[in-house]
């Protein structure tokens, strides 16, 4: 039943932003502490009025708040919002029963996201629909600027909508990946299957005239006029099209500089998950790295980018799938410190046999606070000590956050493990 006038008291924001009362009711746009008037069907609320603000509640900064799908926690003040973040990450913890000190929410958005997914739909004369998610739809919410994307994605948005034009003949919902490199746009068309040779051709014609540097279609080139180029470090890499990518570049250099000072000292690192070299290439300038990453065209692009950069340390990497073939600890003891990366999924299995190595020091980074959590676990369970949490706000407005846990081992206790494998 529908209760269209529900008063409730918002008793706290969740994880996924969205403020809760007691029920549950969850309630989009509402925050602790306040009471509001809401549309209620069930567990889900529509706000329709705030009759009593939180003290913590601002102005929303962007224009299409609450239209736009995209960026739902931006009416928290700066305080309360670092709180809240950081409260993620200390919840799942405690949750987990995991007991750190997790330091205060590094601010990490930079000048921007140097990559937006943007979405198309046609209607039935053809005419695209270009932009992100409206909130709570699957309708598409057409915008023409959006304040959190960094200035490399300048005329990304106008990238995407010429594009899904040329495409209207396809009539499928598209996906249209747009990185900014410091050499152009980078464009990914995902959703259209194979094209025929004319609208490939009119692909490149629009690449030529938007002055993109590459267009593929779900990873296969159609034109590459200049190399896509982002830095890791001082090291210039090629990711491959649509490739994993921090979401921005202050993200990736916060993550990467607490791991580089962690692993301080450690003359032989691996780097598992490696993606295409994140913190391979800054290890490298300061110790022998190995890369460990199961997307093949990412651990080619960043050999490559290590091959021609000069001045680093060696590194290799291998192709390997570590969920189910995770390195083991006669493969671990080659390395003095380790840095995981895994995707939100975690890295369970690696974390049990990391946990069974004599690894003396291991960086642990996560994009979800709960595998995180469960992988921390795992590893005081074989004898580290969670010294260090970080977390780290790449992702302005939106419920994700980064983290970093750093682990040591004591060399005691490491040399027993060793003698116990014998
Ligand atoms: C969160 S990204 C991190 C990439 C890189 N460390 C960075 O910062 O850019 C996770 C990486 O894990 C890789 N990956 C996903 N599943 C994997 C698996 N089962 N085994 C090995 N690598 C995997 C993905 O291809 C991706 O590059």
């Amino acid at each position: 039943m529908i209760d269209l006038n529900a008063r409730l008291t918002i008793d706290k924001l969740t994880s996924r932003g969205e403020g809760m009362a007691k029920g549950p009711v969850f309630v989009p746009f509402a925050l602790p502490g306040e009471e509001v008037l809401a549309e209620v069907d069930g567990e889900r609320g529509r706000l329709v009025e705030v009759l009593k603000p939180s003290p913590d509640r601002v102005d929303a900064p962007c224009p299409h708040f609450s239209a736009c799908g995209g960026c739902a926690v931006q009416t928290l003040s700066p305080d309360a919002y670092a709180q809240w973040k950081r409260g993620l990450v200390a919840d799942a913890l405690r949750h987990a029963g995991v007991s750190a000190e997790v330091a205060p929410l590094q601010r990490a958005w930079g000048g921007g996201r140097r990559r937006a997914t943007f979405h198309a739909r046609f209607d039935f004369r053809g005419r695209a629909r270009v932009g992100f998610m409206e909130a709570r739809s699957h309708k598409i919410f057409e915008l023409d600027a959006c304040p959190i994307l960094a200035p490399e994605m300048a005329g990304a948005m106008a990238a995407a909508r010429e594009i899904a034009e040329k495409l209207a003949g396809t009539e499928k919902p598209l996906d249209l990946v747009v990185t900014g490199t410091r050499t152009g746009l980078d464009v990914d068309v995902r959703g259209c299957g194979k094209l025929d040779f004319e609208t490939e051709q009119a692909l490149i014609a629009s690449a030529q005239t938007l002055d993109l540097a590459r267009i593929s279609n779900h990873g296969i080139v159609l034109i590459e006029r200049r190399a896509p180029e982002v830095l890791s470090g001082r090291v210039a890499v090629t990711p491959p099209p649509g490739n994993f990518l921090q979401a921005t570049a202050a993200g990736e250099e916060a993550l990467t500089s607490v791991v580089v000072a962690a692993l301080a000292g450690a003359k032989k690192c691996a780097d598992l998950f490696s993606g295409s070299g994140a913190f391979a290439l800054r290890l490298a300038e300061q110790a022998e790295v190995f890369c460990v990453e199961s997307d093949a065209a990412a651990l080619a692009a960043a050999l490559r980018a290590a091959r021609s950069t000069p001045g680093l340390r060696s590194v290799k990497g291998e192709m390997r799938d570590l969920f189910t073939r995770p390195l083991l600890p006669g493969e671990l003891e080659k390395f003095d410190a380790v840095v995981f990366d895994p995707p939100r999924a975690g890295a369970e299995a690696q974390a049990r046999e990391l946990a069974r190595s004599a690894v003396a020091k291991v960086a642990a980074v996560s994009c979800n606070p709960q595998t995180f959590a469960r992988d921390a676990k795992i590893l005081i369970g074989g004898g580290f000590t969670l010294e260090n949490v970080i977390p780290v706000d790449q992702f302005l407005y939106s419920p994700h956050v980064e983290l970093i846990g750093i682990f040591a081992k004591a060399a005691a206790s490491a040399k027993k493990k060793r003698r116990l494998l014998g």
